[in-house]
């Protein structure tokens, strides 16, 4: 197997000024946001079973599934009420609302057509231990660390939008069980995350004012590449090199 990541020294310039905090940040994303994957590699190039598909997004569903928790959480660490009604659409985009869906409902379209039965996978039995270990650890960093640590760790939007792109076009072109019907929750992503990076960039550039702070804003970055990582990790241990653990989903087909 070839790893893809490339391995590059970190950069020693000191984070005295926003934009040097903002050329590190995107270096993080450029060495360790979970696009370089070997898992990602196999999911969007075709050369994953329509099983090793389903395990994909059922275990993503709990990541999915998080999200608006954890932007509730996130809302509640801010006395600032401006700060507040700017974040909390991200909890509407995913909750939808009575009468449209979200991007929640947008996912079940993915699983429903992927064969999947929504009551399992809303259930989430079926997902990876390190699924959710991973994703709660998210939801709890963003409780236990500052408002600005918060903010900054859901800054691997920054570069989900190309992920997303290549991720539509090459599912589509490979995968004779996929149809665009089903991609709309990726379609959409496209528009709502370069609006959310682009805030929480602004916020932390804004607000990170001393080197310790831009420092913790890059660490939170990194931990949660590190949260995006280890799902793709365990997706491969299980469903690539085929060491399922006890009670995790087990596709019918191959
Ligand atoms: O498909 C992906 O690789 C991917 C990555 C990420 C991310 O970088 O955290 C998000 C999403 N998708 C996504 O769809 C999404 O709604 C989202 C919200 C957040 C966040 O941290 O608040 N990340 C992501």
């Amino acid at each position: 197997m070839t790893h893809q990541t490339p391995i590059l020294a970190e950069p020693d310039e000191p984070l005295d000024s926003a934009d040097a905090m903002e050329r590190r940040l995107r270096w993080i994303g450029a060495t360790r946001y979970h696009s370089l994957h070997p898992f990602h590699r196999l999911l969007h190039g075709g050369q994953l079973t329509k099983g090793q598909v389903q395990a994909w997004a059922l275990n993503r569903y709990y990541y999915q599934s998080s999200i608006p928790i954890k932007d509730a959480v996130v809302l509640s660490r801010f006395r600032d009420r401006q700060l507040r009604l700017e974040w909390r659409h991200r909890i509407e985009d995913h909750d939808g609302h009575f009468d449209t869906e979200g991007g929640i409902e947008r996912w079940l379209k993915l699983t429903d057509g992927l064969g999947l039965d929504r009551d399992y996978v809303e259930s989430t039995k079926g997902i990876l231990a390190a699924t959710r270990f991973a994703v709660d650890a998210y939801v709890h960093f963003v409780r236990d660390r500052t408002p600005l640590e918060a903010i900054a760790s859901s800054l691997t939007e920054l570069f989900a939008p190309s992920l997303h792109e290549e991720r539509i076009s090459g599912m589509l072109k490979h995968y004779d069980f996929i149809d665009p019907s089903i991609m709309t929750y990726f379609q959409r992503r496209l528009d709502q995350a370069p609006r959310d990076a682009d805030f929480a960039l602004r916020y932390v550039r804004e607000h990170a004012r001393t080197p310790e702070e831009r420092q913790a804003v890059c660490d939170a970055l990194t931990f949660k590449t590190d949260c995006l990582w280890v799902q793709q990790d365990a997706l491969y241990h299980a469903y690539v090199n085929g060491h399922v653990p006890p009670g995790a989903f087990r596709p019918e087909q191959p």
